[in-house]
């Protein structure tokens, strides 16, 4: 996350942390979302390649234990079938984690919400971007838990000449555009906004520009929740 603030420990209580194992150690890699008990929503890009993973849930920093943490296993891996690892601007970028174990809820621990299918929010809605990801371009992954205010972009701002232009799809979601932004690192983390005073999980974190995490009019585009409701269901039942 470039810009924004480290956010109040736990405040995010859906946030996950992906690492992959090398060698004896886990790696942060990706965001998630806890979205059932036994269930993780990622982006595809996180997990196209075969790696030992695990979930973090209740973390905040990432590079100490502060007791809070859940660290569970992945059992299995549901890359949505239309993703090509080739084409991030195709959209589809979204996948389902199923946990070797069921989380254990808690004031740290607690499951996303998601929005009704269909859902669009409408230009300027407020919403933070969460997540441990570089805090520059070329930069480092913070340690600890950020968030930055990231309000939604429309599609038909977001569509123009000067914007992402045809990159974008409406399957997808645009906010920010200015200073804060994701950056590598947040991938497959919430956007997390604010509908009738709740937060909803309207966004999978997808991409940015390639000139840079927070460049002018590219906002950060996130994989639209609202676009992939019944494909979800469908996998956890
Ligand atoms: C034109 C379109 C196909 C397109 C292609 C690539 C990108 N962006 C990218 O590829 C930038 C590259 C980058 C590197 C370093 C610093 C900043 C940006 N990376 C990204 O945007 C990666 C997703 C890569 C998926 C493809 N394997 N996502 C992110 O960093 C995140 F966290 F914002 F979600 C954006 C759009």
């Amino acid at each position: 996350v470039v810009g924004g603030e480290v956010a109040n420990p736990n405040s995010w209580p859906w946030q996950i942390s992906l690492q992959y194992q090398s060698g004896g150690s886990f790696y942060h890699t990706c965001g998630g979302t806890l979205i059932r008990r036994g269930w993780v929503m990622t982006a595809a890009h996180c997990v196209d390649r075969s790696m030992t993973w695990r979930v973090v849930l209740g973390d905040h920093d990432i590079y100490n234990n502060e007791g809070k943490e859940q660290y569970l296993g992945v059992s299995q891996v549901y890359i949505h079938p239309n993703w090509n690892t080739n084409n991030v601007a195709g959209g589809y970028d979204i996948a389902l984690l199923r946990l070797s174990t069921d989380a254990v809820l808690s004031n740290s621990v607690q499951l996303g919400v998601l929005p009704p299918s269909g859902q669009v929010l409408p230009h300027n809605n407020p919403c933070y971007i969460t997540g441990w990801g570089r805090t520059q371009t070329g930069g480092s992954l913070s340690a600890q838990l950020k968030q930055a205010y990231l309000p939604v972009v429309d599609y038909n701002t977001c569509s123009s000449s000067g914007w992402w232009g045809s990159t974008v799809k409406s399957s997808m979601v645009c906010a920010g555009g200015y200073s804060e932004s994701g950056c590598q690192g947040d991938s497959g983390g919430p956007l997390n906004c604010s509908v009738n005073g709740q937060w909803v999980v309207h966004g999978v974190t997808s991409f940015v520009s390639s000139l840079g995490c927070n460049t002018y009019q590219k906002p950060t585009v996130f994989t639209r929740v609202s676009a992939y409701i019944s494909w979800m269901n469908g996998i956890m039942g």
